[in-house]
Formats: structure tokens, sequence, C-alpha cells
């Protein structure tokens, strides 16, 4: 007979460390007040847990729930099995643990779990409700994902190499000449990339006002996402207080003002150019020129590229951060990617993307980089819209259903027994060329990993990131060595997880990077040249 997931309760959201004092007094209320009813009731609870998924015995484990490293840690999927239920304060929250049942729900679902939970002040005040990322599942979000599948997709975005190419050769001289903070460098290099995609800007500066402006915007976005900012969220009837009452209705207001302004006036530059008769590849030229087909209002438009930046920013410069830290733990991999490198290309140039298709470890290292690397540990919450049965459980209507993603990227049933290592030979066959069909399923667009989400929500910006990191790896092996500096006491963490805002990040770390031959640096310039 059919069953309803079993739930505990929780308090994972009140929890955070952000939020207004009066939303953090109630949360410890609660917490203090409700531990003595809730430990029994849990534990009565438990004792009769009908057969499936198990709730979290958050009892005892709360401090860990709050915990990214211990949820995603392999031995949750062993004592908790594919699916972990969680109540957090009357909103469920599904914790996939097995690729068999993400497939199952967000891919052959995917009609059903594709959307994402509701913010009132994020939503619904400070961006309107044009945010793709948390854009419920519907029609505008449709046309934001087609939109963006125009100039995003696997198809065309090798209209953006030239950037790519360019700002990998910047990175790394930029490295070379300044190799302390390599996650400083990959920060600018990033969101220039984003800029120039999406708005044909010139490669920026580190403390360059764009980035400064867009990351304020991000910070506030993530502040009032995180759960427990907030306390409208759990007591929705507070959005109808007058605004004169509701400090942080008009600020949300003032912001997306502000936001629109700022994303307008990056649309408005592109408009410019192209009525000067600048027209080059662009995310915006391509709306731009295309508005009256996609039938997107001004706003519209200018929100669906400032996200789709937004978006990119950080990610990428993360998926660095952790592949750099690969590279000192593993100087194996990077000598066999050193010497696959040294016969392709050769050492009279950088490579090119004309290499990447012979440069067969290399694009196997840029799937395990993304396997290896919990940049988004959980993924981004599909939310459920309908009640739905799956295999004899009910999974009510409205459930988070979150991604675990280093456990489901970590399966040894899926790649192998050695998953904790990074080693980007289980993507390749006995010849030494990538396999077509990866970890016993046909992935979706053959990624191989589960880092970029799932079924209609899956990342767009995914084929651009990948070009941009196949090229960043492919240059910096090229042209140096990555070595941990003389004296470096203990292992590397490659565990802990630093989350200061969308990604996690690994823990900053010391790393040496020697030119691997006297003329790289030459070379590199000689490169960069050819785009000035
Ligand atoms: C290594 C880099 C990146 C990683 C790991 C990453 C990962 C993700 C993940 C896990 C999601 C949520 C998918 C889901 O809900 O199932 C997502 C969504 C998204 N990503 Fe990426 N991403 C990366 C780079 C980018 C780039 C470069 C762009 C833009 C060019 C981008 C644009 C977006 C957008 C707009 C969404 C929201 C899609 C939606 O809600 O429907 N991402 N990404």
């Amino acid at each position: 007979m059919a069953t309803q997931l079993p739930e505990t309760i929780g308090f994972t959201w009140i929890l955070g460390d952000s939020g207004d004092r009066t939303t953090r007094l109630l949360a410890a209320f609660i917490l203090i007040a409700g531990t003595g009813l809730i430990t029994r009731l849990a534990k009565s609870y438990l004792r009769n847990l009908p057969p499936g998924p198990r709730g979290l015995p958050l009892i005892g484990d709360v401090i860990h729930i709050a915990n990214p490293e211990w949820l995603a840690s392999p031995e949750r999927k062993d004592e908790y099995g594919d699916m972990m239920y969680i109540n957090a304060l009357g909103t469920g929250m599904l914790i996939i643990n097995s690729q068999r049942v993400a497939v199952d729900l967000l891919e052959k679902r995917s009609l059903i779990y594709s959307s994402r939970p509701h913010y009132i002040s994020v939503g619904d005040f400070m961006t309107n409700n044009l945010a793709f990322g948390i854009l419920p599942y519907g029609d505008l979000l449709r046309q934001f994902r087609r939109v963006t599948a125009e100039i995003y997709s696997k198809s065309t975005v090798h209209h953006f190499h030239p950037i790519q190419s360019r700002e990998a050769l910047i990175l790394a001289l930029a490295l070379i000449k300044s190799p302390s903070k390599p996650e400083r460098h990959f920060h600018r290099h990033s969101w220039s990339i984003m800029l120039s995609v999406n708005y044909d800007l010139p490669p920026i500066k580190e403390d360059d006002p764009c980035i400064v402006e867009i990351e304020n915007h991000l910070d506030r976005f993530l502040l009032e996402i995180q759960p427990g900012t907030r306390l409208v969220e759990y007591f929705p009837w507070l959005k109808y207080v007058p605004n004169g009452l509701a400090k942080w209705k008009r600020d949300a207001q003032n912001w997306f003002v502000q936001d629109s302004l700022m994303f307008q006036r990056f649309l408005g530059k592109v408009n410019d150019d192209l009525a000067n008769g600048i027209d080059r590849p662009s995310f915006a030229a391509t709306v731009i020129k295309n508005r009256s087909k996609h039938g997107l209002s001004e706003v519209e438009q200018a929100w669906l590229i400032g996200h789709v930046l937004t978006a990119g920013g950080e990610t990428t410069a993360t998926a660095l951060e952790w592949w750099l830290l690969a590279m000192l733990v593993y100087p194996n991999v990077q000598a066999r990617a050193h010497a696959e490198l040294d016969e392709v290309v050769g050492r009279d140039r950088p490579p090119t993307f004309a290499d990447i298709p012979f440069l067969p470890y290399i694009r196997a290292m840029l799937k395990e980089a993304l396997r290896w690397s919990p940049i988004l540990p959980f993924g981004a919450p599909h939310t459920l819209t309908e009640d739905d049965w799956y295999e004899g459980m009910l999974i009510p209507k409205g459930t988070m259903c979150l991604q675990n993603v280093r456990v489901l990227n970590f399966d040894p049933k899926v790649y192998g027994e050695n998953v904790a290592e990074f080693d980007p030979t289980r993507y390749l066959d006995e010849q030494g060329q990538l396999k077509t069909v990866e970890g016993g399923r046909e992935v979706q667009d053959g990624h191989g990993h589960v880092t970029f989400g799932f079924g209609r929500r899956i990342c767009p910006g995914r084929h651009e990131a990948e070009g941009t990191l196949v090229m960043d790896f492919a240059t910096l092996l090229w042209a140096m060595r990555f070595e941990r500096p003389e004296g470096s006491q203990g292992e590397l963490d490659v565990h802990t997880l630093v989350q200061p805002g969308l990604a996690a990040h690994p823990v900053p770390f010391e790393c040496k990077m020697v030119p691997r031959f006297p003329e790289a640096e030459a070379l590199l310039s000689e490169g960069l040249s050819m785009y000035e």
C-alpha cells in the first residue's frame, strides 16, 4: 500500500546566520520551546517508520543538517538511502541521493518537478518575478530558456570562442605575473567573459565598477533568498502590510527599480552599438535583433540577460579554484596533461579551440573537474507542482527536491571504486579517447556528471561554461606547472566547503606557478596581440 513519505521536523531554514533580528529571535524561541516536544514526537515517529525513505533524525543531528559537508558525505546515503525527507517548518525537502531517483523524478517526470520555491520578498518584490533562476515553471520561464538557447546552445556557443581564447591568455599572463591569490584572477576572468559574452564589453580590470555593481545586486539577492532572512516567508500575510510600515518591502521595491536601471543600462549600450552599425555577437545583440519574435518586454529582456550574467560569474570562477586544487593534489594528472599538450600543440604557440578535439585527456579532465568539484553542493531546488507517487510513496505537492550532488557524482556504482580520486581516465576508453556512454546511463548531453542539474531546469549556460573551462585548462597547463610552495605542511583540504555566496569554494590555498619553458610568457603575449 502507498505511504506518505515519513517526516521529521527540522530547523534547517532558521539556522542561517542572516536575517533580521525579529526573525532570529523567533527562530530561537521556536527552537528552544519546540525541542522537548519535537524530541518526543520525532522519537515515536521514527520508531514507527514505514519501509521506504527515512526522514532524518533531526534532533540529534540538527547541527549537522545545517552543515553541507555532513549532508554531502557518502555515508548519508548508506545511512538513509536514496531519498532523505525533511519537513522544514512545513515545507517538505527531499534530498535525492541517487542518480536513478534524480533521473526518474527530475527528468522523466520533469513536467511536475521543474518549478522553484516561491520567495515573496526576493521573488515578488525585489525582482518582480523576473529572476531567471527562481522563476516558477511556466510560460515566462520557457520563453527565457528558449531565448537563451538561441545563443547558448551547443551549436551556437562557438561564437564566443574568440572571447574565451583571449581571456584564457589574459588569465595565464596574469597568473605568471602575479601568482598569489589565484582566486582573484579567476574571479575577474569569469566576470570579464560573462560581460563580453552578454554585452560585448572589452576585458575588465579586477576592481571594475561593473563587477562591484553586479556583485552588490547578487549579494542582496542571495541574502534575501537565504532561509531565515525575512519573516514574510513564514507568515505570507505580512506582504499585505502597508509600505509605510514595512521597510523590507520598501527596500525590495527600491532595489527592483535600481537593479532594473542597471540591467537596462547594459542592454542600452548594445542597443546604441547596433544603432551605430556595430554588430558583434553577444547575447544582448541577439535579444535586441529578435525582439519582435521573442515578444519580451524591455524590462524582461534586461533581467533575462542580467541574470544569465549573474548565474555564470561565480560558478565558473569556483570551478577553476577546485580544478587548481586538484592539480596540486594530483601532480601525476598534471604531468599527463602536460605530455598531451606537448605532443598535440607543441611549444611554439598556445593552444586554440581548433586543438581541443585532439586533446582527449584535457576534455576528460573537464568532465572530471566538474564531477569532482562540489560547486553547487545541492544544485538548485526543483519544486514539485502536484502530489506525486513514487515507489509506493506519496511525495507531497510543494516538496523542494535537492540533489545531493557530491553523493550523486561520487557513486561507486556509476563511476568506479576510486570515486574520491581526481582521475580523468575514468572518461577514456582503452584507446585513450573519450567514452561516448558514461556512468551506466546515457547522460543528457554526455556530461558524465550531474553538476549542471537536471531536466527542464538544467543549466542553460553549461556549453559556454565548458568552453571557458576547457580553454582555460589547456592554456594554463600549456604555459605553466602548478606546485605547492616549498615548505608547505600537511595535506590540502579537499573536503571543506566555504560558501560565502552562490557557490561552494575550497579553503584558500597557496600555489606556486612555474612557467614550463622560457618562451611561454612571450608566446602568450604574442597570442593575445592577435585579439587587440
Ligand atoms: C561551472 C559552471 C556552472 C555550474 C556548475 C552551473 C550549475 C548550474 C545548476 C546546478 C543550475 C540549476 C539546475 C537545475 O535546477 O537543475 C544552474 C542553473 C542556471 N545556470 Fe548554471 N552553472 C554554471 C555556469 C553557468 C553559466 C556560465 C551560465 C550563463 C552563461 C549559467 C546560467 C544559468 C542559469 C540562467 C540558470 C537558471 C536556469 C533555470 O532556473 O531554469 N550557468 N546552473
